[in-house]
């Protein structure tokens, strides 16, 4: 389809993924043990034969650079087709950050007019899902559609975190509230929107409100002006902001039942960058080892017990050791007979012997920290070191990079906390 661009949005600052999204941009977080969150979108774009996609990006944007590349994984790459990353452009003064979704396309509208196109999809780089837009496409040519929005029905009590559209019976939206308080309808946005190129050039360049949105002005506007459609998509979709959801779309990957099967998708991603499959010998489970429905990687040594885990590769789980419920990334090492539940672990983690990590009571973390965006989970950033014999609580915090000197003496982190490097 070379006369759609796509535009995917990948600079969201995404802070709900709390220490994972420290040094990276969300979409280019680990997911699924081979992936990135990105891959699904990327996939989806290749899948559906779209040619050309720009990837706005913002905040921390090296690792999925060094990821994307030139987009030749995804067959992104040669002479009609293309991957353009855009970082925010230099302003006069300074850095003229983007300011909303909306804005961001705005800040680049160069790159929608310099090619020619009948309509411009737009897509976000954090969600896990796939789709054809072959047929998101189709439908809104065949409403005359100036704005079709892709949407699905949430569960009422989510309606809340979403744009939330009311239709006529045509499939016309007639009303929109972004995030309303108290929904009338719950068929929400996906936040992928098709537009005709030459209503989104007006639109864009006729607002003056600095941190334009999407949800939150472009399409009330577009109500008032145009006609906008939904089309309801009927699959698998998350929105993987919040690490609530992140560890159930891992955990969905261990439900055959789910709908989310990367395999069948013809889900791509890039093996290079940190010489993923290449460089790792195929996955290894001792005599000893024993895995029940997990994902294991290639590179992964399994001495101990795994169960309803999701390991990424070079994951080493040593005997005697037990791992429940967790999503490990990269290169994690579980040291003998150390116990792990509903443990989130960056990669490059070092878990000492004995160690038990995720093992509390959820309730009363609660109760200490009310904050706390995840129940029952417990989070570990990138290259910290467990001690052995620790015992670390549930709804904790590890910091990146946190060494033996950073942890009480005795090493026991009590539910609901936080373990921060101590400064320098
Ligand atoms: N300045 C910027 N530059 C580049 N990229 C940026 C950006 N700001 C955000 N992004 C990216 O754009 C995407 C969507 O951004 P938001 O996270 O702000 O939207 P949100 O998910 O709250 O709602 C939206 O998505 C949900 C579906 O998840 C819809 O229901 C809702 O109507 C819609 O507003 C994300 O991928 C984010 O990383």
């Amino acid at each position: 389809m070379q006369d759609v661009l796509a535009i995917l949005l990948a600079g969201g600052v995404g802070s709900r993924l709390n220490i994972l999204v420290r040094k990276r941009a969300k979409p280019a977080v680990p997911f699924g043990g081979i992936y990135r969150i990105i891959d699904f979108t990327l996939s989806n774009i290749a899948n559906s034969d779209l040619t050309c996609v720009a990837v706005l990006t913002q905040y921390k944007p090296l690792s999925l650079m060094d990821h994307i590349g030139d987009g030749s994984p995804w067959d992104l790459s040669g002479r009609t087709r293309e991957v353009r990353i855009l970082p925010p452009k230099t302003g006069e003064k300074d850095w003229d950050w983007y300011r909303g979704t909306a804005d961001a396309v705005r800040q680049n509208l160069d790159f929608i007019t310099q090619r020619p196109s009948r309509e411009v999809i737009i897509l976000s780089g954090d969600h896990v899902y796939h789709m054809d837009y072959r047929p998101l496409i189709a439908y809104h040519r065949e409403k005359r559609a100036q704005v079709t929005v892709a949407m699905m029905p949430v569960p009422w009590e989510e309606t809340h975190h979403f744009g939330i559209a009311i239709t006529d019976e045509t499939g016309r939206i007639i009303d929109w509230e972004e995030k309303p308080k108290k929904a009338r309808s719950n068929l929400a946005s996906m936040g992928v929107y098709v537009f005709d190129t030459s209503y989104l050039i007006s639109v864009l360049k006729s607002s003056t409100i600095e941190d334009l949105d999407f949800g939150m002005h472009i399409l009330p506007q577009a109500l008032k002006e145009a006609s906008v459609y939904a089309y309801r998509f009927e699959g698998y979709w998350r929105d993987v902001g919040t690490l609530e959801s992140y560890f159930r779309a891992n955990m969905d990957l261990l439900n055959p039942d789910s709908g989310l099967d990367p395999e069948a998708w013809g889900t791509m991603t890039n093996i290079m960058p940190h010489g993923l499959t290449y460089d790792f010998p195929p996955a290894q489970i001792l005599c000893e080892g024993q895995v029940e429905n997990s994902v294991i990687s290639p590179g992964c040594l399994i001495g101990g017990r795994v169960e309803n885990s999701v390991l990424s590769p070079g994951v080493v789980v040593e005997e005697e050791a037990y791992v429940k419920d967790c999503v490990l990334m990269h290169n994690v090492k579980v040291s003998r007979g150390a116990r792990l539940f509903r443990v989130i672990s960056d990669k490059e983690v070092f878990i000492g012997e004995r160690a038990r990590v995720g093992f509390g009571d959820a309730k009363v973390a609660n109760e200490r920290f009310p904050k706390h965006l995840f129940t029952g989970l417990t989070l570990i950033g990138k290259s910290a070191y467990i001690p052995g014999r620790s015992q670390i609580g549930t709804n904790c915090v590890i910091y990146p990079d946190v060494t033996v000197e950073d942890y009480p003496p005795d090493f026991m982190v009590k539910d609901g906390s936080t373990i921060q490097k101590r400064s320098t």
